[in-house]
């Protein structure tokens, strides 16, 4: 595992399910939504395997619960609205940091590591969301999932990221809780390393190919600084 982490200089890291536990704010923004149209409430075990891909996406699986393809379409403007507005509303009060996050970051960054947060969540949602929970001081750079044209597991963000720091994708590692952000390291060319603690689209973690399965952040920073 540690061979690919050899020469890492930057580490881009994702926020849902690997930073932060927000599955709280999912449900309570969707069950007030649903609320709105007329439904009735969504649980955890109903939306973790939603989350991942996005605003839209998950709104969408959300509103399929009840609706054929055409009602889902009918609905979507009116629900994404809906959802938006409650979900700013309640940011970050039904979320925690994971174990070790803050631990990791900071161990990262004395091990000299550039770190950039490249998450599928609206930039309008995860910039107050890391300052909320204090760790947007860590972060040279913040992309949303509405950053660029494409958003995770296409390689464009991570990409980006890339290119901001000035550095090869082979000199960053990414490290995320799901099949996107491995899947979009293996596109950009970056070594990756999955936490199993997160979203996986209600797949097992062991299921995505990845450098290495990490317990941890702090982990992580080991691993890497290890490695360097
Ligand atoms: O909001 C999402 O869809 C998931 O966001 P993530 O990329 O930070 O896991
Ligand atoms: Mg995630």
């Amino acid at each position: 595992m540690t061979a690919v982490l050899r020469g890492i200089r930057a580490a881009i890291i994702d926020l849902d399910g690997t930073m932060l536990d927000t599955m709280g704010d999912f449900v309570v923004a969707l069950t007030a939504m649903r609320a709105e149209l007329g439904l009735g409430p969504v649980s955890a075990a109903q939306v973790e395997p939603m989350v991942g891909k996005g605003s839209e996406n998950l709104v969408r699986r959300v509103l399929a619960l009840d609706y054929d393809a055409a009602g889902v379409e009918r609905l979507f403007a009116q629900a994404m609205d809906s959802y938006q507005r409650h979900y700013i509303a309640i940011n970050g009060q039904h979320s925690e940091i994971y174990d070790e996050v803050e631990a990791g970051l900071q161990a990262m960054r004395a091990a000299g590591l550039r770190l950039a947060c490249v998450t599928n969540k609206p930039l309008a949602f995860a910039q107050p969301l890391l300052a909320l929970k204090g760790l947007a001081g860590y972060f040279e750079v913040l992309y949303g999932g509405d950053s660029f044209e494409k958003k995770k597991p296409h390689p464009m963000p991570l990409l980006k990221a890339c290119e901001f720091f000035g550095l090869a994708p082979a000199q960053v590692v990414a490290i995320g809780d799901s099949s996107n952000d491995a899947e979009a390291a293996r596109a950009a060319g970056c070594p990756v390393l999955t936490v199993p603690y997160g979203y996986n689209h209600g797949v097992g973690i062991h299921e995505t190919d990845s450098d290495g399965i990490v317990d941890t952040l702090l982990f992580a920073a080991e691993l890497i600084a290890q490695a360097n």
